[in-house]
């Protein structure tokens, strides 16, 4: 396919997704299932079209003077790609199926064109009412936050340290370009796509067969590291979903610890048990949703909370979902948390650590619950985590937001400080 082909692909794409309101993962697999001449380099470029319009849909809209999709698409091609207006002129010459090309007097524009004189909520690219609970979150400087949010990820990944030590998974996937992640000790990292092209598919690599490594963000991976899970301890998962922090939790205590992995959702928890095989993961126990789990009351070392949540945290994977998102199913997760938290504590022996994550950003989601938590639950107190981060993480520096609440301290990494996607974590103890 030629340029002005992938570019109206891109524009029926973002079209389809609007009028059905589908994913954009859905509205993606059906234009390649009936459009089977594309090669993969044509649907890579065509998906990076799509998802940096849904990451800078608002921003885009105001450089651009309009927010039809053609010229949407036409601007995040020309921010992707660095032309200029005329040499994408020139590209597009004699090309049949391109859409139409905006004027160049308004491409002139959009090139100049930064975020000024527009309203906060547009140069942060989120919707408008999610303006104020972001700069609670996250400060003075939650437009150029939620602008990271809006970035294209890196493809990161987690060594697992049962089957291979760092170097040798960064020898196999040299090639790649894979290299350290700067905080997890067990991370590697391949950049974010510049232009067109896609990430490696790592999963056909050896190492990913052999459980060598896993997909994981660098801030789950950490995440994960802060609960300190410890040889000899009993652990439940209990939001396990399909395995990410039971595996690194696994490995982190050398399949020395007991671990527990619950989920409440089936379907979720499906692909634990390959993972696990694959991973050698060989200490832990999972347990079916129907599963009576009463015996375990009272019994564990860590309990870890993975929360169902927002996901803010993770726009720049999921872009479609910042639009989607609303107060009412923001309400709904806090609630959700609010019973998870609950739930799960019961679970925790005298002296125990409760773990809290969420992969969003937002107060009402994080340190909101964290307070609530311990308004209703007399026998417990809040660790200082960012002492924990200097303990676990000594050479990562301070690469997270801090706040301090009822005595201690919790913590928000973000892409912008941490270079990871958007996590919370809290860890809460219950009194001896
Ligand atoms: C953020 S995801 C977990 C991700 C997983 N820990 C990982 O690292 O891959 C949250 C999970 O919480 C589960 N969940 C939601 N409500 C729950 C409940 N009441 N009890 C247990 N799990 C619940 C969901 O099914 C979902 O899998």
């Amino acid at each position: 396919m030629r340029l002005g082909g992938r570019i109206a692909a891109a524009v029926e794409v973002l079209d389809d997704m609007a009028s059905r309101r589908r994913p954009v993962a859905d509205a993606l697999k059906d234009w390649g299932l009936s459009h089977r001449f594309a090669g993969s380099g044509d649907r890579s470029a065509i998906g990076n079209l799509v998802y940096d319009v849904l990451r800078r849909r608002r921003s885009l809209a105001h450089r651009m003077g309009t927010d039809a999709t053609g010229p949407l698409v036409f601007g995040a091609f020309l921010d992707s790609s660095g032309m200029d207006p005329a040499e994408l002129r020139a590209a597009l010459d004699g090309d049949r199926f391109a859409p139409p090309l905006p004027d160049d007097a308004v491409l002139a524009r959009f090139r100049r064109a930064g975020a000024e004189g527009s309203e906060p909520a547009v140069a942060a690219d989120v919707p408008d009412w999610l303006a104020e609970p972001l700069r609670a979150a996250l400060g003075d400087d939650w437009i150029a936050e939620a602008r990271a949010l809006s970035d294209r990820p890196p493809l990161d990944m987690r060594v697992n340290t049962l089957k291979a030590a760092r170097g040798e998974v960064e020898a196999e996937l040299a090639p790649f370009g894979a290299g350290p992640t700067p905080l997890s000790p067990v991370g590697l990292r391949v950049a974010p796509i510049a232009g067109e092209g896609r990430h490696p598919n790592v999963q056909v690599e050896r190492g990913f067969q052999t459980g060598a490594f896993e997909i994981q963000d660098e801030g789950s991976q950490v995440a994960a590291l802060l609960c300190g899970a410890r040889a000899g301890e009993r652990v439940l998962d209990y939001c396990a979903g399909a395995g990410g922090k039971t595996l690194a939790l696994a490995a982190a205590s050398d399949n020395q610890a007991e671990i527990h992995a619950f989920d409440a959702d089936r379907q979720r928890l499906a692909p634990i048990w390959d993972r696990l095989a694959r991973a050698g993961a060989s200490s832990v126990t999972v347990h079916a949703p129907r599963d009576d789990l009463t015996p375990l009351h009272g019994t564990m070392d860590l309990v870890v909370v993975d929360a169902p949540c927002t996901g803010t945290g993770t726009w720049r994977r999921r872009p479609d979902a910042k639009w989607r998102l609303n107060e009412a199913q923001l309400a709904k997760r806090t609630g959700e948390q609010d019973k998870v938290l609950d739930a799960a504590a019961r679970f925790a022996k005298p002296g125990a650590r409760l773990a809290y994550i969420t992969c969003s950003v937002l107060r009402a989601e994080n340190a909101e619950r964290v307070e609530a938590f311990l308004g209703r639950m007399p026998g417990w107190r809040l660790a200082d985590a960012e002492a924990l981060w200097a303990d676990r993480l000594p050479a990562a520096g301070p690469a997270y937001h801090a706040e301090r609440i009822a005595a201690g301290s919790v913590l928000t990494l973000t892409p912008l400080r941490s270079g990871t996607d958007g996590f919370f974590f809290a860890l809460l103890e219950r009194t001896p």
